[in-house]
């Protein structure tokens, strides 16, 4: 018995365009009910969502019942994170602001065993080998790690070609928002030097054999992205989908 297929993986290789949306209560119950909608990925987000490692591995157990893949985004892309939460049974990754090809060489090895990697041994405690029930997940696992890395500074998009190459990267996903930030146009994705260098990363990401990714916050943009090419397509955030109906309902009975 080997590690799970990573049916995402498989689908990113295999070209499919592929929808998903942000999960930021870090909460398992309201994670559970985001897993019923259909989205192809969720973002169980590390990075700004009140997540702890108890949390993530609670969610990522509750989606073992959902078809949306569970893709961690690490608050940070240190080796001490990663083996966290792929013993927790994460297959695929986010990793935010990754800037140079060293750090996505660095983070590929953390996801992998020895001699491609220097993951440390510990399934065997976590759901990852079904707590020991799967006898060949070490041997296996490397072939099911998932990497997306986050495109998100003017020195990634410098380094875009480079961090493309890199082997073990299977997607690249453009944060708008710090990436707008880091061109000096604080809060303005929609900028017209944010929206070219944007248009242009995707169609790099793609020429270089990798699947580009991105973020719409809104449905024009988000079809925006789209036509430029992007097959991972985040198209929502639930915290924001909860926030915006409550305070629209409250609004249709005010006086
Ligand atoms: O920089 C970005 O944009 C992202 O990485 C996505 C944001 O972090 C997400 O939380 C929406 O604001």
């Amino acid at each position: 018995m080997s590690a799970p297929v990573n049916r995402f993986k498989t689908a990113l290789a295999a070209g499919q365009p592929l929808i998903g949306c942000w999960a930021g209560f870090a909460d398992a119950y309201a994670t559970e009910i985001l897993g019923t909608a259909g989205f192809d990925w969720l973002i169980l987000d590390g990075e700004h969502a009140p997540n702890t490692i108890h949390t993530l591995s609670s969610q990522i157990g509750t989606l073992r019942a959902s078809p949306s893949e569970a893709i961690v985004r690490v608050p940070v892309a240190e080796d001490w994170i990663i083996k966290q939460v792929l013993d927790a049974g994460a297959q695929t990754l986010l990793a935010p602001m990754v800037d140079t090809a060293a750090q996505a060489e660095r983070i590929v090895r953390a996801m992998r065993y020895p001699p491609e990697g220097v993951r440390g041994s510990g399934a065997a405690l976590g759901r990852a080998s079904g707590f020991g029930a799967v006898p060949d997940y070490i041997a296996t696992a490397n072939d099911q790690m998932c990497l997306v890395v986050q495109i998100e500074s003017v020195a990634a998009l410098d380094n875009l070609d480079a961090i493309c190459a890199v082997d073990g990267v299977d997607a690249a996903f453009i944060g708008p928002s710090d990436l707008a930030n880091d061109m000096g146009h604080r809060g303005d994705a929609n900028h017209p030097e944010v929206r070219a260098a944007m248009q242009d990363a995707l169609a790099r990401i793609r020429a270089a054999g990798k699947a580009p990714g991105i973020l719409g916050v809104d449905a024009q943009t988000t079809r925006t992205y789209r036509d430029w090419g992007a097959q991972m397509l985040g198209v929502g955030i639930d915290v924001l989908l909860f926030a915006n109906a409550a305070r629209a309902l409250a609004r249709s009975w005010q006086a």
